[in-house]
């Protein structure tokens, strides 16, 4: 049995963690980390588990913890793991992190967008970013995974197979984003009252949210060059769920037969084909069909899907997913997963719920 801790489990990420690996065969929570409930009765924090988890909260010691389990999930807000983090913990024990502490590379980027500064960037180099899809042999190996934001999960998940293929101008990529207000977290803002959300959509952190160098770092790794993208994120009244619309021109290349012109439908579904056919966790939808929320909600998928439009030469890629399972918990667990050489989908075999 892999022993968990999680701190944070008192949030929206930490509870579905929760939920997760209660159904998980190989893990086991030693840990149920919060600040506010020490000593409280999970299940009186998350009515959900009542008479299912019956320990009680305890504080958020990652030292302590890192000698009692053999990984730590960190549900955390920004800047928590990076300002308690270093070796011996590291060398103690494996650790997942939901934040954005280690997703960047680059610190300066990373204290421009979060307007912070990164307290351990000595651990940056060596973080592995925890896109299962992507970097599954480096997470194999990994003691520090940075599991990566729900916006860039999806956004990237959607675009990937244009970008690795070059089969898009990537200066004209345009990523609208609309998200369920979980994804803001369960503590008390003004902006995720009721009233301000219900009945309302709204645009936010418009030409400046901090998913944006996330991004534009993983798919210029995919482009193999500098990425410079707009990301435009909505709140809509709905609990969970992701919808990704993203444009860009298309990109004129070699087609099979030889001759120079833009990629046709039948090449660009086949780029996706190329990259997804065999991964459990992203589905391809059938043509014509577009990526729903409902459709994924409660479940580990992404579900894409692609349209050319010959006649403003440029393609739409969609993607959805839930924010709370392929965007954080689940993405984790299945980083989790690979890291102990369990079997990918452990634990994640989860059946997406309607309506
Ligand atoms: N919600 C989502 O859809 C996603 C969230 N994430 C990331 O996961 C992390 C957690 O997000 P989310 O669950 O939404 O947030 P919540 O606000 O719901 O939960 C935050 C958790 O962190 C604990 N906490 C708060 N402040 C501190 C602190 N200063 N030090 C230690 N622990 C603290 C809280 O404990 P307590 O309340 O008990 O004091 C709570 O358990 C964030 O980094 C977020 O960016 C990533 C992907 C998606
Ligand atoms: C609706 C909403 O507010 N969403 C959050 C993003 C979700 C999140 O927690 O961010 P990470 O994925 O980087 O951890 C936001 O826009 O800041």
């Amino acid at each position: 049995m892999i022993q968990v801790g999680i701190i944070g489990a008192t949030g929206y990420a930490g509870g579905e963690l929760v939920r997760l690996l209660y159904g998980h065969k190989e893990a086991e929570i030693k840990w149920y980390g919060s600040r506010s409930y020490v000593d409280q009765k999970y299940a009186s924090v998350y009515q959900n588990m009542f008479q299912i988890v019956e320990d009680v909260c305890r504080d958020d010691n990652l030292k302590q913890l890192a000698k009692e389990v053999d990984v730590i999930f960190t549900a955390t807000p920004q800047g928590f793991l990076a300002g308690v983090l270093d070796e011996e913990i590291l060398s103690n024990t494996k650790v997942i992190d939901l934040s954005a502490d280690f997703r960047i590379k680059d610190v300066a980027t990373y204290e421009k967008w979060y307007g912070i500064e990164h307290k351990s960037p000595q651990f940056i180099p060596e973080a592995v970013y925890g896109l299962c899809e992507r970097n599954r042999e480096a997470i194999k190996q990994a003691r520090l995974v940075a599991n990566p934001g729900c916006y860039p999960t999806c956004s990237i998940t959607s675009i990937f197979p244009l970008a690795a293929e070059g089969l898009i101008d990537m200066n004209t990529l345009i990523i609208d984003a609309k998200s369920g207000t979980s994804g803001a977290g369960r503590s008390a803002k003004v902006a995720n009252l009721y009233c301000e959300v219900n009945e309302n959509i709204k645009a936010y952190g418009v030409a400046s949210h901090r998913h944006t160098p996330e991004i534009e770092e993983q798919l210029s790794y995919a482009a193999g060059c500098p990425v410079v993208l707009n990301f435009t994120p909505h709140l809509v009244p709905m609990n969970r769920g992701i919808l990704v619309t993203a444009y860009a021109s298309l990109k004129e290349v070699k087609k099979p037969d030889g001759s120079l012109g833009l990629p046709d439908a039948a090449m660009i579904r086949a780029a996706y084909d190329k990259y997804y056919q065999d991964e459990k966790f992203v589905r391809v939808l059938p043509e014509g069909v577009c990526p729903e929320t409902k459709w994924v909600e409660g479940s580990n998928f992404v579900d894409v899907n692609v349209k050319v439009d010959p006649r403003t030469k440029r393609v739409i890629m969609m993607g959805a997913m839930d924010n709370l399972v392929k965007g954080a918990a689940g993405q984790a667990v299945q980083n989790m997963n690979l890291m102990f050489g369990l079997e990918e989908s452990e634990g994640l075999d989860l059946v997406p719920m309607f309506p």
